[in-house]
């Protein structure tokens, strides 16, 4: 590798220090940085499609928040992405602060495996027409306003139709995302090496309607019914788009995915039982 790429949490002074850390104690590689950490160190900006095009490994310093932004930024690019934690909760940001070095040491050193995680493509179809195309690591999310009725999201699987959900919203969640948004919507927490996408209801008022796990290859699509108003579609938590009635969000999985560089002393289920608090062994 001769080429590393940090991107680190705005406005974060622990990360910056960092960041220069790492160019210091590898004089050798070539260090980019992406534009918000650039300016606060002074460094030559660079886009973020160049970065995206030339890093072969992404350092992330920040949050799960932080990774998301870094996987959207890189697009279809699976380079591998070695996240640190400098967040509240790390579920996909692994290495420890104070393992950093002794981890980037190994990888540098090509002593690494990485976690292939799934992603699903998005779009938003109105009248016929694709509006919208993009992908996520975690969820799409449809959600109604503070001040809109319950909404009827009539979702079907590869054509068939399965039912139409009476609820605030719905959350179609990657493996990744099981343990977000779509965790706290009563969904299932599904091991990231398990290619699916999880349809989870947000506050359905049908008490049978609950989450269905579904294998990856298949397309769904939720349809609006043509009276809904004040909805929105949220990617990632990271894009929003106001949703008209009628409009049909269509998911199916992605051809790219994101590389996580895995923590070699933390197993999946490590994580889990630490963030969860399900307490010791
Ligand atoms: N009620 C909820 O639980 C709720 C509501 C809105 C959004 N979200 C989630 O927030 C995600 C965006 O994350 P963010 O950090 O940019 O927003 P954020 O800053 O609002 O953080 C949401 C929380 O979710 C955690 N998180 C994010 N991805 C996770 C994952 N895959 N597994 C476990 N925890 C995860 C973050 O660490 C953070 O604590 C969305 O994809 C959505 O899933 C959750
Ligand atoms: N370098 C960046 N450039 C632009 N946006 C960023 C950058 N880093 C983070 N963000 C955005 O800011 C949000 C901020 O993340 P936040 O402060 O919530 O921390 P985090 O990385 O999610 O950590 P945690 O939620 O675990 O504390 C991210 O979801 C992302 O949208």
């Amino acid at each position: 590798m001769h080429t590393l790429a940090i991107v680190a949490k705005r406005d974060k002074q622990e990360a910056v220090a960092l960041a220069a850390r790492i160019r210091e104690r590898y004089p050798h590689l070539t260090v980019l940085a992406e534009r918000y950490l650039s300016h606060s160190l002074g460094w030559p900006r660079v886009e973020d499609r160049e970065l995206a095009q030339r890093a072969e490994l992404v350092i992330v310093l920040g949050g799960d928040g932080t990774l998301i932004y870094t996987a959207r930024l890189l697009a279809g690019r699976g380079v591998p992405i070695l996240g640190v934690n400098l967040g509240s909760l790390g579920f996909m940001t692994e290495i420890p602060v104070d393992e950093l070095f002794s981890t980037l040491d190994e990888v540098l050193a090509g002593r690494f495996k990485v976690d292939s995680r799934m992603k699903l493509t998005c779009r938003l179809v109105r009248e016929g027409k694709t509006v919208l195309e993009d992908e996520v690591l975690n969820d799409v999310v449809i959600n109604k306003g503070a001040l809109a009725r319950i909404s009827d999201h009539e979702t079907s699987i590869d054509g068939v139709p399965i039912t139409t959900y009476k609820a605030d919203g719905m959350i179609l969640a990657t493996p990744t995302g099981s343990t977000a948004y779509s965790l706290s919507a009563g969904g299932p927490i599904v091991h990231p090496s398990v290619d699916c996408t999880i349809l989870s209801p947000i506050c359905s008022h049908a008490l049978t309607q609950r989450s269905i796990v579904v294998p990856a290859d298949r397309t769904i699509r939720v349809t609006l019914r043509k009276e809904t108003a004040d909805t929105y579609l949220t990617l990632d938590g990271q894009t929003g788009h106001s949703l008209q009635g009628g409009d049909c969000i269509e998911v199916v999985r992605s051809p790219n995915r994101v590389n996580l560089v895995r923590n070699p002393h933390m197993a999946y289920f490590t994580i889990l039982r630490q963030k969860l608090h399900w307490g010791e062994r």
